[in-house]
């Protein structure tokens, strides 16, 4: 079937993340890792191509998207969006804002708009502020973020450094008079020659009003949340035609490993919830690691039985964080777990693990890769934006579940193995 939607995210979390709410519509959506190396052929009328670019130099995460944009043009797609952090998880130098302006100067488009806001997890933005619950970004958890500390809340500022061209922002009291004097806005501001234009929302009404306005516009920026409503847009004006197919939830083995390296503040509380519940634990330490490698976790996984569903982690406070990166520097520290625990999964997997847990985007891009996964079909939502997925790993069926870093209930380790089991 022809692509109408194509996206593209900046990590493996954020694709399923915006996969599983767009297939809240029952819309087809096939979640690829990586720009696949065969020419499109079966594809879906929604298509999301999950990067692990987030953090990758800003000419490899050019690079890489213009290849997946390509892509999905020759899939059929003529709508586009670019899926980042409803944290807008990101430096100064990028990524965000040049490559949205890449794919901008790709599809000849003057204008775009920037809209990370996810209100049924708490991320809204109001007057071009972000805030994670009640508080603004810069003073949320998010400021010790490992690889993206974000120490400023006000997104037009954030992206200025960004780009080349100037930025605007369509603010709440506009976005509250609906689609019309929106798109009155974009317009006005379009004479002013911005080009980009950050969205405030702050519910799920406001998103709509936004993808109503945007609908039309060859490329969209932002969260999930804000693409969440195209589908239904696409399916009422006839853009997007078909039946909804139903979605199968494929039998999988028992054996299941949690793997957590993420150092959010919702997943230090999950791993110390899952402690608390008695599940069997390792804890990772990435100067141990530096010393003497993963030789440990590995001889302690395999002496574990998987029915127990251990969890590996290297989640850690702020400070062992800090410790850690300053002994090794932040991105060798943040390297070694990720390949350690790559190197967990394709050992739990060869030793009967069909059901997977990652938390963390950077984690879970490190683990995908290692499994050698190139597809994913979407499951059933554990939590709003995660998704279980089921996908063939060196020949088995596996389920996994991306947790991005902030997602979930304090319970989501516990909650993930009941909703499987509950299919
Ligand atoms: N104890 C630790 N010390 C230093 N870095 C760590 C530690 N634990 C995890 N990391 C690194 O921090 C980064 C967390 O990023 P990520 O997996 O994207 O989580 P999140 O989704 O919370 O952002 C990863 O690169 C991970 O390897
Ligand atoms: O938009 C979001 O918050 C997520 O989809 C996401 O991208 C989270 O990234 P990580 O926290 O790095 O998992």
């Amino acid at each position: 079937m022809t692509t109408v939607l194509g996206c593209i995210a900046d990590d493996f979390t954020g694709a399923t993340d915006l996969a599983g709410l767009l297939a809240r519509s029952g819309v087809k959506v096939s979640l690829r890792i990586g720009v696949p190396s065969e020419p499109p052929s079966e594809t879906s009328p929604i298509e999301v191509i999950a990067l692990k670019s987030r953090t990758a130099p800003v000419a490899e995460a050019l690079a890489e998207t213009r290849a997946a944009l390509e892509w999905l043009q020759r899939a059929g797609a003529t709508r586009f969006f670019w899926k980042y952090c409803s944290t807008f998880d990101s430096t100064a130098e990028g990524n965000i804002g040049p490559v949205a302006e890449a794919l901008m100067d790709d599809l000849g488009v003057d204008q775009t708009i920037y809209c990370p806001a996810f209100p049924e997890n708490g991320r809204s933005i109001f007057m071009g502020n972000l805030f994670v619950g009640e508080q603004p970004l810069a003073e949320s958890p998010m400021k010790d973020h490992p690889l993206t500390p974000m120490r400023d809340s006000n997104l037009v500022r954030l992206l200025a450094p960004q780009v080349t061209r100037p930025v605007g922002l369509a603010n709440r009291l506009t976005v509250a008079q609906g689609a019309g004097a929106l798109r009155t806005r974009l317009e006005e501001l379009r004479r002013e020659g911005v080009a980009h234009v950050v969205a405030d929302a702050v519910a799920n009404e406001d998103l709509a009003v936004i993808a109503s306005a945007c609908r039309d516009m060859p490329l969209m920026t932002g969260g999930s949340a804000v693409a969440m409503p195209l589908p239904a847009l696409y399916l009422a004006d006839g853009t997007l035609t078909g039946d909804a197919p139903k979605r199968k939830t494929p039998d999988v083995g028992r054996g299941t490993v949690v793997l957590s390296g993420s150092c959010s503040a919702m997943t230090n509380k999950q791993v110390a919830s899952y402690i608390a519940h008695g599940a069997p634990t390792y804890q990772l330490d990435p100067i141990e690691i530096a010393e003497s490698g993963h030789g440990d976790v590995l001889a302690w996984l395999a002496a574990q039985d998987l029915s127990n569903a251990p969890l590996i982690y290297a989640t850690a406070d702020p400070s062992r964080v800090k410790d850690a990166q300053r002994a090794l520097g932040a991105a060798s520290a943040g390297a070694l777990i990720e390949n350690t625990l790559a190197a967990c999964a394709v050992a739990a997997r060869d030793a009967g693990a069909r059901r997977i847990i990652v938390a963390g985007g950077e984690t879970s891009g490190a683990v995908t890769n290692a499994l050698g996964v190139t597809q994913l079909d979407i499951g059933e939502e554990i939590a709003p934006g995660v998704p279980w997925t089921f996908c063939q790993s060196n020949g088995n069926q596996v389920a996994l579940t991306l947790k991005s870093g902030n997602f979930g209930a304090e319970t989501f380790f516990s909650d993930a193995q009941e909703k499987l089991d509950m299919q």
